[in-house]
Protein backbone atom coordinates (compact mmCIF):
# COMPACT_ATOMS: atom_id res chain seq x y z
CA UNK A 1 0.00 0.00 0.00
CA UNK A 2 0.84 3.31 -0.66
CA UNK A 3 0.89 6.16 2.51
CA UNK A 4 2.15 8.84 0.69
CA UNK A 5 0.46 12.13 0.35
CA UNK A 6 1.43 15.55 -1.54
CA UNK A 7 -0.21 18.64 -0.93
CA UNK A 8 0.87 22.18 -0.56
CA UNK A 9 3.88 21.84 -2.37
CA UNK A 10 5.03 19.21 0.38
CA UNK A 11 5.65 15.46 0.12
CA UNK A 12 4.98 13.21 2.65
CA UNK A 13 5.74 9.58 3.01
CA UNK A 14 3.50 8.83 5.30
CA UNK A 15 0.43 10.71 6.75
CA UNK A 16 1.79 10.89 10.54
CA UNK A 17 3.17 13.73 12.43
CA UNK A 18 3.36 15.29 15.89
CA UNK A 19 0.94 17.84 17.74
CA UNK A 20 2.49 21.25 17.61
CA UNK A 21 3.85 21.21 21.34
CA UNK A 22 4.60 17.62 21.39
CA UNK A 23 8.40 16.32 21.51
CA UNK A 24 8.88 20.46 19.63
CA UNK A 25 9.85 22.51 21.73
CA UNK A 26 14.05 22.19 21.54
CA UNK A 27 16.06 21.11 18.56
CA UNK A 28 16.46 17.64 20.03
CA UNK A 29 13.28 16.78 20.67
CA UNK A 30 12.61 17.96 16.63
CA UNK A 31 15.45 16.24 15.46
CA UNK A 32 13.85 12.80 17.10
CA UNK A 33 10.82 13.44 15.59
CA UNK A 34 12.80 14.15 11.94
CA UNK A 35 14.81 10.66 12.71
CA UNK A 36 11.32 8.59 13.23
CA UNK A 37 9.18 7.32 11.16
CA UNK A 38 6.90 10.51 11.14
CA UNK A 39 6.06 11.91 7.49
CA UNK A 40 6.73 15.23 8.65
CA UNK A 41 7.32 17.39 12.14
CA UNK A 42 5.92 20.86 13.44
CA UNK A 43 7.07 23.28 16.07
CA UNK A 44 5.65 24.11 19.43
CA UNK A 45 4.01 27.33 18.74
CA UNK A 46 6.54 30.46 19.31
CA UNK A 47 5.91 34.05 20.80
CA UNK A 48 8.07 36.79 19.94
CA UNK A 49 9.92 36.28 23.56
CA UNK A 50 11.21 33.34 24.76
CA UNK A 51 8.61 31.60 27.58
CA UNK A 52 8.97 29.65 30.76
CA UNK A 53 5.35 28.97 30.64
CA UNK A 54 2.95 27.70 33.18
CA UNK A 55 4.12 26.33 36.77
CA UNK A 56 4.21 22.79 36.88
CA UNK A 57 2.85 20.22 37.25
CA UNK A 58 1.39 21.25 33.94
CA UNK A 59 0.82 18.21 32.18
CA UNK A 60 -0.99 15.03 33.46
CA UNK A 61 -1.84 11.71 32.14
CA UNK A 62 -5.62 10.78 32.36
CA UNK A 63 -7.76 7.19 32.17
CA UNK A 64 -8.28 7.76 28.87
CA UNK A 65 -5.44 10.69 27.76
CA UNK A 66 -4.10 13.51 29.03
CA UNK A 67 -4.68 17.29 30.55
CA UNK A 68 -2.46 20.13 30.01
CA UNK A 69 -1.70 23.69 30.94
CA UNK A 70 1.67 24.41 29.43
CA UNK A 71 0.84 28.06 29.29
CA UNK A 72 2.84 28.22 25.97
CA UNK A 73 6.58 27.49 27.15
CA UNK A 74 8.65 27.91 23.75
CA UNK A 75 12.35 29.38 23.37
CA UNK A 76 11.12 32.01 20.85
CA UNK A 77 10.57 32.60 17.32
CA UNK A 78 13.80 33.64 16.58
CA UNK A 79 15.17 29.67 17.85
CA UNK A 80 12.64 27.99 15.31
CA UNK A 81 13.76 30.51 12.63
CA UNK A 82 17.09 29.03 13.31
CA UNK A 83 16.07 25.93 12.96
CA UNK A 84 14.20 26.15 10.24
CA UNK A 85 17.00 28.04 8.33
CA UNK A 86 19.26 25.27 9.35
CA UNK A 87 17.06 22.22 8.13
CA UNK A 88 17.42 20.14 5.14
CA UNK A 89 14.04 20.69 3.72
CA UNK A 90 15.26 18.34 0.65
CA UNK A 91 15.22 15.74 3.14
CA UNK A 92 11.82 14.45 2.59
CA UNK A 93 10.42 15.20 5.75
CA UNK A 94 8.57 18.81 5.27
CA UNK A 95 8.95 21.06 8.64
CA UNK A 96 5.83 23.16 9.59
CA UNK A 97 6.41 26.02 11.94
CA UNK A 98 3.57 26.94 14.46
CA UNK A 99 3.06 30.67 15.29
CA UNK A 100 0.98 31.82 18.58
CA UNK A 101 1.62 35.56 19.36
CA UNK A 102 0.44 36.95 22.08
CA UNK A 103 -0.85 39.82 20.20
CA UNK A 104 -1.65 40.19 16.83
CA UNK A 105 1.34 42.58 16.54
CA UNK A 106 3.57 39.93 17.61
CA UNK A 107 1.27 37.52 15.29
CA UNK A 108 2.62 40.24 12.69
CA UNK A 109 5.69 40.99 13.12
CA UNK A 110 6.98 37.21 13.44
CA UNK A 111 4.80 35.97 9.96
CA UNK A 112 7.21 38.89 8.78
CA UNK A 113 10.09 37.34 9.77
CA UNK A 114 9.20 34.23 8.55
CA UNK A 115 8.21 35.56 5.08
CA UNK A 116 11.60 37.22 4.80
CA UNK A 117 13.40 34.38 5.54
CA UNK A 118 11.43 32.67 2.40
CA UNK A 119 11.98 29.33 3.76
CA UNK A 120 9.68 26.02 2.20
CA UNK A 121 7.92 25.46 5.45
CA UNK A 122 4.41 25.79 5.88
CA UNK A 123 2.72 28.29 9.00
CA UNK A 124 0.39 26.80 10.89
CA UNK A 125 -0.86 29.97 12.81
CA UNK A 126 -2.66 29.07 16.31
CA UNK A 127 -5.94 30.62 16.90
CA UNK A 128 -6.62 28.41 20.07
CA UNK A 129 -3.97 28.29 23.41
CA UNK A 130 -6.58 27.74 25.65
CA UNK A 131 -3.98 28.33 28.60
CA UNK A 132 -2.95 31.63 28.97
CA UNK A 133 -4.96 33.50 31.54
CA UNK A 134 -6.99 35.76 30.96
CA UNK A 135 -6.57 35.38 26.96
CA UNK A 136 -9.77 34.03 24.95
CA UNK A 137 -9.06 31.62 22.10
CA UNK A 138 -9.48 33.44 19.29
CA UNK A 139 -10.56 30.75 17.63
CA UNK A 140 -14.26 31.18 19.59
CA UNK A 141 -14.49 35.06 18.28
CA UNK A 142 -15.37 35.14 14.98
CA UNK A 143 -14.91 38.82 14.95
CA UNK A 144 -11.90 38.72 16.05
CA UNK A 145 -10.91 35.74 14.07
CA UNK A 146 -11.56 37.15 10.88
CA UNK A 147 -10.04 40.39 12.07
CA UNK A 148 -6.60 38.58 12.47
CA UNK A 149 -6.93 36.69 9.60
CA UNK A 150 -7.42 40.09 7.20
CA UNK A 151 -4.36 41.52 8.88
CA UNK A 152 -1.93 38.12 8.46
CA UNK A 153 -2.78 37.74 4.67
CA UNK A 154 -1.70 41.67 4.09
CA UNK A 155 1.77 40.53 5.62
CA UNK A 156 2.00 37.10 5.00
CA UNK A 157 1.21 36.23 1.09
CA UNK A 158 2.02 32.48 0.97
CA UNK A 159 -0.45 29.57 1.50
CA UNK A 160 -0.55 28.83 5.68
CA UNK A 161 -3.03 27.29 8.13
CA UNK A 162 -4.94 27.50 11.27
CA UNK A 163 -5.24 25.51 14.50
CA UNK A 164 -8.54 25.79 15.40
CA UNK A 165 -10.10 24.82 18.55
CA UNK A 166 -13.34 22.50 18.84
CA UNK A 167 -16.09 23.78 17.68
CA UNK A 168 -19.41 21.97 19.11
CA UNK A 169 -22.25 23.16 17.56
CA UNK A 170 -23.19 23.20 13.60
CA UNK A 171 -23.91 27.04 13.69
CA UNK A 172 -20.52 28.02 15.09
CA UNK A 173 -19.04 25.40 12.12
CA UNK A 174 -20.91 27.38 9.52
CA UNK A 175 -19.63 30.95 11.56
CA UNK A 176 -15.94 29.52 11.40
CA UNK A 177 -16.25 28.15 7.88
CA UNK A 178 -17.47 31.66 6.33
CA UNK A 179 -14.50 33.36 8.15
CA UNK A 180 -12.47 31.01 7.01
CA UNK A 181 -13.61 30.72 3.46
CA UNK A 182 -13.10 34.45 2.35
CA UNK A 183 -9.06 33.99 3.03
CA UNK A 184 -8.08 31.61 -0.35
CA UNK A 185 -4.23 31.65 0.69
CA UNK A 186 -5.62 30.11 3.62
CA UNK A 187 -5.21 26.98 2.53
CA UNK A 188 -5.91 24.07 5.83
CA UNK A 189 -7.13 23.92 9.00
CA UNK A 190 -5.55 21.87 11.42
CA UNK A 191 -8.34 20.55 13.49
CA UNK A 192 -8.79 19.80 16.72
CA UNK A 193 -6.74 21.90 19.31
CA UNK A 194 -7.02 20.31 22.90
CA UNK A 195 -10.96 20.77 24.43
CA UNK A 196 -9.87 23.56 26.28
CA UNK A 197 -10.23 23.83 30.00
CA UNK A 198 -11.15 20.53 31.19
CA UNK A 199 -10.53 19.06 34.82
CA UNK A 200 -9.07 15.75 36.04
CA UNK A 201 -9.54 15.02 39.41
CA UNK A 202 -7.31 12.34 41.20
CA UNK A 203 -9.98 10.50 43.72
CA UNK A 204 -7.08 9.44 46.20
CA UNK A 205 -5.72 12.69 46.89
CA UNK A 206 -8.69 14.16 46.38
CA UNK A 207 -7.06 16.75 44.09
CA UNK A 208 -6.38 18.55 41.16
CA UNK A 209 -3.61 16.68 38.63
CA UNK A 210 -1.98 20.07 37.84
CA UNK A 211 -0.69 23.17 38.85
CA UNK A 212 -2.24 26.56 36.46
CA UNK A 213 -5.45 27.50 36.90
CA UNK A 214 -7.14 25.54 39.55
CA UNK A 215 -6.16 22.21 37.83
CA UNK A 216 -8.35 23.33 34.12
CA UNK A 217 -6.40 22.30 31.43
CA UNK A 218 -6.41 21.44 27.73
CA UNK A 219 -8.12 18.08 27.52
CA UNK A 220 -6.10 15.44 24.80
CA UNK A 221 -6.64 11.16 23.86
CA UNK A 222 -9.52 8.86 23.62
CA UNK A 223 -11.36 11.30 25.69
CA UNK A 224 -11.52 13.87 22.43
CA UNK A 225 -11.49 11.32 19.31
CA UNK A 226 -15.86 11.78 18.49
CA UNK A 227 -15.45 15.63 18.29
CA UNK A 228 -12.05 15.60 16.55
CA UNK A 229 -13.49 13.59 13.98
CA UNK A 230 -16.99 15.36 13.76
CA UNK A 231 -14.42 18.93 13.53
CA UNK A 232 -12.36 17.26 10.55
CA UNK A 233 -15.38 16.11 8.88
CA UNK A 234 -17.36 19.35 9.31
CA UNK A 235 -14.60 21.79 7.88
CA UNK A 236 -13.71 19.18 5.14
CA UNK A 237 -17.15 20.02 4.15
CA UNK A 238 -17.59 23.22 4.54
CA UNK A 239 -14.41 24.59 3.27
CA UNK A 240 -13.63 25.82 -0.46
CA UNK A 241 -10.80 24.32 -1.65
CA UNK A 242 -8.70 23.99 1.64
CA UNK A 243 -6.91 20.81 3.29
CA UNK A 244 -7.99 19.93 6.32
CA UNK A 245 -5.53 18.08 9.12
CA UNK A 246 -6.59 15.97 11.50
CA UNK A 247 -5.60 15.99 15.44
CA UNK A 248 -7.10 14.36 18.36
CA UNK A 249 -7.27 11.22 19.83
CA UNK A 250 -4.95 9.01 17.16
CA UNK A 251 -3.29 6.41 19.10
CA UNK A 252 -3.48 3.42 16.64
CA UNK A 253 -3.82 3.03 12.93
CA UNK A 254 -7.25 2.49 13.44
CA UNK A 255 -8.05 6.06 14.78
CA UNK A 256 -5.52 7.35 11.65
CA UNK A 257 -7.99 5.96 9.36
CA UNK A 258 -11.39 7.18 10.79
CA UNK A 259 -9.62 10.81 10.64
CA UNK A 260 -8.29 10.27 6.65
CA UNK A 261 -12.37 8.97 5.93
CA UNK A 262 -13.87 11.57 7.73
CA UNK A 263 -11.90 13.99 5.46
CA UNK A 264 -8.54 14.61 6.91
CA UNK A 265 -5.12 14.88 4.62
CA UNK A 266 -2.81 14.22 7.14
CA UNK A 267 -3.08 13.27 10.83
CA UNK A 268 -1.50 14.17 14.03
CA UNK A 269 -0.79 12.90 16.57
CA UNK A 270 -0.33 14.32 20.39
CA UNK A 271 -0.98 12.32 23.78
CA UNK A 272 0.17 8.88 22.37
CA UNK A 273 3.38 10.36 21.11
CA UNK A 274 3.96 12.17 24.35
CA UNK A 275 3.05 9.04 26.38
CA UNK A 276 4.88 6.05 23.93
CA UNK A 277 8.00 8.49 22.59
CA UNK A 278 8.61 8.76 18.56
CA UNK A 279 8.39 4.87 18.10
CA UNK A 280 4.73 5.15 17.83
CA UNK A 281 5.17 6.82 14.40
CA UNK A 282 5.98 3.26 12.97
CA UNK A 283 3.79 1.39 14.49
CA UNK A 284 0.71 3.56 14.13
CA UNK A 285 2.08 3.95 10.11
CA UNK A 286 2.64 -0.23 9.90
CA UNK A 287 -1.10 -0.69 11.64
CA UNK A 288 -2.49 1.97 9.27
CA UNK A 289 -0.94 0.18 6.13
CA UNK A 290 -2.33 -3.66 7.72
CA UNK A 291 -5.84 -1.67 7.91
CA UNK A 292 -5.67 -0.43 4.16
CA UNK A 293 -4.39 -4.09 2.92
CA UNK A 294 -7.09 -5.77 5.01
CA UNK A 295 -9.64 -3.38 3.53
CA UNK A 296 -8.42 -3.34 0.20
CA UNK A 297 -7.02 0.12 -0.86
CA UNK A 298 -3.85 1.20 -2.50
CA UNK A 299 -3.83 4.54 -1.33
CA UNK A 300 -5.05 7.55 1.23
CA UNK A 301 -7.16 9.01 -1.64
CA UNK A 302 -8.82 5.85 -2.23
CA UNK A 303 -10.90 6.43 0.85
CA UNK A 304 -10.25 9.81 2.03
CA UNK A 305 -13.34 12.16 2.83
CA UNK A 306 -15.46 8.82 2.08
CA UNK A 307 -16.97 7.98 5.57
CA UNK A 308 -20.74 6.77 4.84
CA UNK A 309 -23.80 8.22 6.11
CA UNK A 310 -27.24 6.54 6.61
O1 LIG B 1 -0.48 25.40 26.94
C1 LIG B 1 0.01 25.36 25.79
O2 LIG B 1 1.17 25.75 25.50
C2 LIG B 1 -0.90 24.84 24.73
N1 LIG B 1 -1.62 23.71 25.05
C3 LIG B 1 -2.55 23.20 24.19
O3 LIG B 1 -3.18 22.17 24.48
N2 LIG B 1 -2.78 23.82 23.00
C4 LIG B 1 -2.10 24.92 22.63
O4 LIG B 1 -2.35 25.46 21.52
C5 LIG B 1 -1.12 25.45 23.54
I1 LIG B 1 -0.06 27.14 22.95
Amino acid sequence: VDLSVSWLGVNMENPLYNASGVMCRSREELDAVAASAAGALITKSCTLLPREGNPEPRYAKAPHGSINSMGLPNAGYQYYLDYAKAYDHQGGKPLFVSVSGMSLEDNLEMLAAFRDADLPCLVELNLSCPNLPGKPQIGYDFEASSHVLSEVVKVYHKPFGVKLPPYFDPVHFAEMASVLNSFPSLKYVTCINSVGNGLVIDLDSESVVIKPKGGLGGIGGDYVLPTALANVREFYRLLDDKHVIGCGGVKSGREAFMHILAGATAVQVGTCLYEEGAACFARIRDELAALMQQKGYATLADFRGKLKTM
